[in-house]
């Protein structure tokens, strides 16, 4: 079996049966609950996939450790009782029969809070503001081994298969092994043939089109605006929730993407990006922080060494970093 074979396989599965679980909580999400901003479906839903995720990674890879977003403790405590009634319901809905305690143990097999040579990191559910929105977000799940990510997995339930029919048929995975390129597959159809995926062959930065995040807190629309003014690119901005954005520029939907701090000392979450990195790494893009520096897996939970995030199709990486620098705001 060709290297990480296994540790793919293991991933893709967990990933299937999570996104199962987010996809059954999104559509209970009711207009009333949108009305008056309930958190309480993200929050069964981000719980039950760290839970199902853990379970499955424990299951094959009994030693590897998971540095996951998500903690059991406030599910632990009385006041987290109805919550994980929840939850245990959840797992039972994708035919995981469990009790509240078991839960809460898998949950907390995501809680490594230092660096290894060998671990997995997870997000649950990136882009929870999506996810509430009935919108895109994504469940992000890496392996990380001597600080190299040497599987990356995306699974995107809400992205279009075609994206030319919006209103179609939803629901990509997205993966990739260091070195074996990137694939993708409709979420419904495991037994389907992969697609490799690439990136765009855009040449000129003038004619690239951008994502961004929706929310203007996670990113700044403001520079963002400025870097493309710089850059000459008059297409407006793609914006969708979560690293969906990642697969948008594997896949060749948009050229660049762009995660600029807002504030001063944010440290970006290795869950954030690990697993939509390798997908662009593997596409044949280019992926450096706003510096122009490597993202650095080997200081725990955050990439303490960098700062935001620039992705671009490789074909015109240092200009976009070079517009980055020049229209930095102070900060
Ligand atoms: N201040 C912040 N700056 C950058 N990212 C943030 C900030 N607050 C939360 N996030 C995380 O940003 C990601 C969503 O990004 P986007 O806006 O691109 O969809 C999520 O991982 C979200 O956490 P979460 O995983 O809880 O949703
Ligand atoms: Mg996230
Ligand atoms: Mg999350
Ligand atoms: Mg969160």
């Amino acid at each position: 079996m060709s290297s990480f074979q296994s540790e793919l396989n293991t991933g893709l599965d967990a990933v299937r049966q999570a996104a199962a679980v987010c996809r059954s909580v999104q559509a209970s999400i009711s207009a009333d609950s949108l009305e008056k901003k309930d958190k309480s479906p993200v929050t069964v839903a981000d719980f039950a996939s760290q839970a199902l995720i853990c379970r499955t990674l424990q299951q094959t890879f009994p030693d590897d450790p998971v540095i996951g977003e998500e903690g059991a403790e406030e599910l632990r405590a009385d006041s987290g009782a109805t919550f994980l009634d929840r939850i245990v319901q959840e797992c039972g809905a994708v035919g995981v029969a469990s009790n509240g305690s078991e839960v809460c143990d898998w949950i907390d097999r995501g809680g490594l809070q230092e660096y290894r040579p060998r671990f997995w990191t997870l997000d649950p559910i990136d882009g929870t503001k999506g996810f509430l929105r009935k919108d895109q977000y994504a469940i992000s799940l890496a392996l990380i081994v001597d600080g190299q990510i040497q599987v990356g997995i995306l699974g995107c339930p809400n992205m279009p298969v075609d994206e030319s029919n919006p209103d179609g048929q939803r629901g990509l995975l997205a993966w990739a092994v260091k070195g074996q390129g990137s694939f993708l597959q409709a979420l419904d159809a495991p037994d389907s043939e992969p697609k490799k995926i690439q990136v765009t062959e855009t040449a000129d930065s003038a004619d690239a089109r951008f994502c961004e995040s929706v929310e203007s807190g996670h990113s700044s629309h403001d520079w963002s605006g400025q870097i493309a003014a710089k850059l000459g690119i008059t297409r407006e901005p793609f914006r969708i929730d979560s690293q969906c954005k990642y697969l948008a520029v594997a896949k060749g939907d948009a050229d660049i993407y762009l995660r600029l701090p807002t504030r001063k000392g944010y440290q970006e979450k290795i869950w954030d990006h690990a697993g939509g990195i390798l997908v662009v790494e593997e596409a044949g893009g280019t992926v450096t922080d706003i510096h122009g520096k490597p993202p650095e897996f080997s200081h725990g939970p955050t990439l303490a060494k960098n700062e935001g995030m620039v992705v671009t199709n490789g074909r015109f990486h240092d200009a976009v970093t070079s517009a980055v620098a020049v229209s930095a705001p102070v900060r």
